[in-house]
């Protein structure tokens, strides 16, 4: 349990000065505690001795309220101390969690689901923020507390008394430390089960169009109950041992002051010690309850920074599978690119083999296949999105891995399947990999993906906002303004993975007519399901469950008469019929 102290001493170590004063002014404070009960006590023993001045009594105001004063000033100059720098823990952390996560390759994001990443960044941030603010807090007065009441107990009123008074103590010790474990336990059930809701949330919300159209509302409801019950529960289990940690410390303090009350008025009988000393005891005896409650406290806080602390950790600790070279390729250029993979995988099951092909530094490439034939796989391959483990891809003579992955991926503009589009401007979202770029660039390449008319008849042009809070676009405008965004980087290797599959025939043969006139020198790689998008294509594969079937350019494979010409064959026919029937 004292690890996750020991691990997180270089923030104290890096808030040392800040912690110092705060921690000096909460010591302050728990000995400037002490002096309300001695002056109690003093004031008390005067009135049963019947020789109480005025000016005693005065002066014994005096020192209440200058204590009061200086224990204002001092408790506020701690919280700010302790309570304040322990949100710098929470924002430090929350950095290096959002850092990480820019680093992670797809992979990252397929293990962990969205919900739970959410949860590391709110609920386990928070329980160590509360460690190292609360939970420092009341470690440095409970034991400072604790320690100067009880010496001045032993020494200052009667030692005797002060034995009888904690004998109860190391039971209560004993007993909350069992109890503290449980809570631990429970607490790491709670923690995944609030990660469990946390996803439920998420993915329920994204996909409430789809769910409401489909007419499943009600088994999404249900479906979301169990979860949510289920957390409840395991909350309850938590809350339960969190509830019978007070009152079991209230029992021990009980019994402390029966024991006190017992022996202390055979001490008043025998003189040993005055009334006031006894009600002065008796006052101390009730400033021990908060530290030993705070023992509760301290238990819980440090316990649930241990389990978020260990699950960022395992979060913080999982490296990319995608690394940059120790010794990258320092200049990148665009050139011949080749494919020579003998097997790829993503989990056990195959999904390419033997991909053996080279494209020339400004031709282009179509990919067609039926779905599931692995035509994306064989893109992500080039964006390293994934690495290939038996054989290679190598670009301008290099293999693709020997090049930083910020500058291989600045070659590259993709337009993936599923576009996301951000919920700002359509200006923004198209300079996206630019924002410096002038408003005429991007006008152009909206004018290439064939979408700028599109866009200017919309109600504030290119700088309608779209998303959420702004105008829903249709799937062929969104692919087309997705399309002007790797466009306006006038990029040297362009990707299009089923990029065109959402507008009409006559709006994709204008934008390929584009791509043909603009990306003369440069390299391009298409996947397409209607066959007319890679016609002008230099060199076109046919894929099947992850093999190259068939290749070559539009005429061959024609002449071949495979898979290709077949299915170019019904699909003009199919666009023959269409067009008959308008
Ligand atoms: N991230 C992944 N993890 C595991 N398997 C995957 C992953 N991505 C794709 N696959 C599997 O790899 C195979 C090839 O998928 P891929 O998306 O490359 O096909 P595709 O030809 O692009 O299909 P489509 O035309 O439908 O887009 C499929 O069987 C798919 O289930």
């Amino acid at each position: 349990m004292m690890s996750v102290i020991k691990k997180l001493w270089w923030f104290f170590k890096l808030e040392k000065r800040r912690y110092v004063i705060g921690i000096l002014a909460l010591s302050l404070v728990s000995v400037l505690n002490l002096i309300p009960p001695k002056v109690m006590g003093h004031v008390i023993d005067h009135i049963t001795q019947k020789n109480l001045t005025r000016e005693t009594l005065l002066l014994n105001l005096v020192y209440l309220l200058l204590s009061a004063f200086a224990m204002y000033a001092l408790r506020y100059v701690w919280r700010i101390y302790i309570l304040g720098t322990s949100y710098r823990l929470g924002q430090i952390m929350r950095s290096r969690l959002f850092g990480h996560f820019t680093q992670m390759s797809p992979s990252f994001y397929q293990k962990h689901r969205t919900g739970d990443l959410m949860a590391h960044a709110t609920n386990d941030i928070n329980s160590l923020t509360r460690l190292a603010g609360g939970g420092v807090m009341s470690a440095v007065d409970a034991s400072i507390t604790a320690l100067v009441t009880l010496l001045t107990m032993f020494f200052s009123i009667s030692w005797q008394m002060t034995l009888v008074a904690i004998l109860p103590l190391p039971f209560m010790a004993f007993a909350t430390s069992r109890l503290g474990r449980k809570t631990h336990e429970s607490f790491k059930h709670s923690q995944a089960a609030f990660s469990e809701l946390n996803n439920k949330v998420q993915e329920s919300v994204s996909g409430i169009k789809v769910t409401k159209s489909f007419g499943y509302q009600a088994d999404e409801w249900h479906s979301f109950q169990e979860t949510n019950d289920m957390t409840f529960a395991k909350n309850m289990v938590t809350m339960k041992y969190d509830s019978m940690f007070d009152p079991l410390v209230l029992l021990f303090v009980g019994a402390s002051y029966a024991l006190t009350l017992l022996v202390g008025s055979f001490f008043v009988k025998d003189g040993q010690v005055t009334v006031g000393s006894l009600v002065t005891f008796v006052t101390y005896l009730d400033m021990l309850v908060w530290p030993l409650m705070a023992i509760g406290f301290l238990f819980n806080v440090i316990q649930r920074g241990a389990v978020s602390y260990e699950r960022i950790a395992d979060l913080l600790s999982e490296e990319s599978d995608i690394k940059d070279p120790k010794a990258p390729v320092t200049v990148i250029k665009n050139g011949r690119l080749t494919y020579d993979i003998d097997q790829f995988s993503y989990e056990n099951e195959v999904t390419l083999r033997d991909i053996h092909f080279t494209l020339e530094k400004g031709q282009t490439l179509g990919l067609v296949g039926q779905t599931g034939s692995g035509k994306t796989s064989l893109l992500k391959l080039l964006l390293r999105e994934y690495d290939v483990k038996e054989g290679e891809i190598t670009l301008a003579g290099h293999d693709i891995r020997d090049y930083r992955l910020a500058d291989l991926r600045s070659l590259i503009g993709y337009v993936p399947q599923d576009q996301v589009l951000f919920a700002m401007s359509i200006l923004d979202n198209i300079r996206f990999g630019n924002p410096k770029l002038s408003l005429e660039a991007v006008e152009e390449a909206a004018k290439l993906s064939q979408v700028y008319h599109d866009i200017m008849n919309m109600p504030e042009g290119f700088e309608t906002i779209i998303g959420e809070k702004g105008v829903s676009l249709s799937g062929g405008q969104k692919q087309r303004i997705a399309m002007s965004r790797a466009m306006v980087l006038n990029p040297d290797i362009l990707i299009l993975d089923d990029s065109l599959s959402a507008v009409d025939a006559k709006t994709e043969f204008a934008i390929i007519d584009n791509l043909k006139k603009t990306r003369q020198n440069k390299t391009t790689l298409i996947t397409a399901h209607r066959l007319s998008a890679v016609v002008h294509a230099d060199i076109i594969l046919v894929l099947q469950d992850g093999n190259i079937i068939e290749r070559g350019c539009h005429e061959e494979l024609i002449q071949a008469g495979g898979w290709y010409a077949k299915t170019y064959e019904s699909q003009q026919l199919e666009m023959k019929g269409a067009a008959y029937e308008e």
